[in-house]
């Protein structure tokens, strides 16, 4: 069964449609990448799934509910492309606050290159260790859905395997991850390639 179906959605933004008739199944435990050029939809998506908003027509579910209002962070998380680090928390504080402190993940912090840095103010890291944080944010509770907004658009090749490595490892424990981007590292690595144009699906 499907744990993300999207259904004859369209949407619209500032009077102009940025998606149409777009229908997607997408199931657990795969990466799924939404591919395309820039402007072609793909944020919109992303946020149509992760629950930001509720798409102008048709139907976005998730687990067989409405993506609106969002499910917990362990059901659906985002890694959104503007990241919303909080700049006075430390890196590791950033990662752990949906856990609510109450746990560590070491093994996260290492996976994507952040122990050095884990007691560093978010603010005081580059911008890619900022996006690394935000990644590891959007994993660390293990989700069921991981709503992924360019994860590498700020690393060099090196560090684009570890983030590679992050997203194998969650989906080995059962994570649908949605991943927006236009790296075609990425694309390679992927189960399912959705591309979209002009806020269509061209293949599927
Ligand atoms: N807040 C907004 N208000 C109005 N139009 C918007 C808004 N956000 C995005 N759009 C428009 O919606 C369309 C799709 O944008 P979207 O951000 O989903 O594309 P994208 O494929 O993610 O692009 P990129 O790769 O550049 O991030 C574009 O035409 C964009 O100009």
């Amino acid at each position: 069964m499907a744990l993300v179906e999207v259904r004859n959605v369209g949407h619209t933004r500032a009077g102009q449609p940025v998606l149409q008739d777009v229908d997607l199944s997408l199931p657990a435990a795969a990466t799924a990448v939404l591919a395309g050029r820039s402007g072609s939809g793909k944020s919109t998506l992303c946020h149509l799934i992760a629950g930001v908003m509720p798409p102008t027509s048709g139907t976005v579910l998730v687990d067989g509910r409405p993506a609106v209002p969002a499910p917990s962070w362990s059901t659906v998380s985002l890694l959104p492309q503007r990241l919303a680090l909080d700049p006075a928390l430390t890196v590791a504080e950033n990662v752990l606050l949906p856990l609510f402190g109450a746990a560590d993940d070491a093994e996260l912090l290492d996976r994507l290159g952040l122990t050095a840095i884990a007691g560093r103010p978010a603010r005081d890291t580059s911008l890619g260790e900022q996006q690394r944080t935000a990644l590891a944010r959007a994993l660390v509770l293990r989700p069921a859905v991981a709503v992924l907004d360019e994860p590498t658009a700020h690393q060099d090749d090196e560090h684009v395997h570890l983030v590679l490595d992050a997203l194998r490892a969650a989906v080995q424990t059962g994570t649908l991850a949605i991943v927006a981007t236009h790296d075609q590292r990425v694309i390679d690595a992927a189960d399912i390639v959705v591309r979209l144009h002009s806020g269509r699906i061209v293949t599927d």
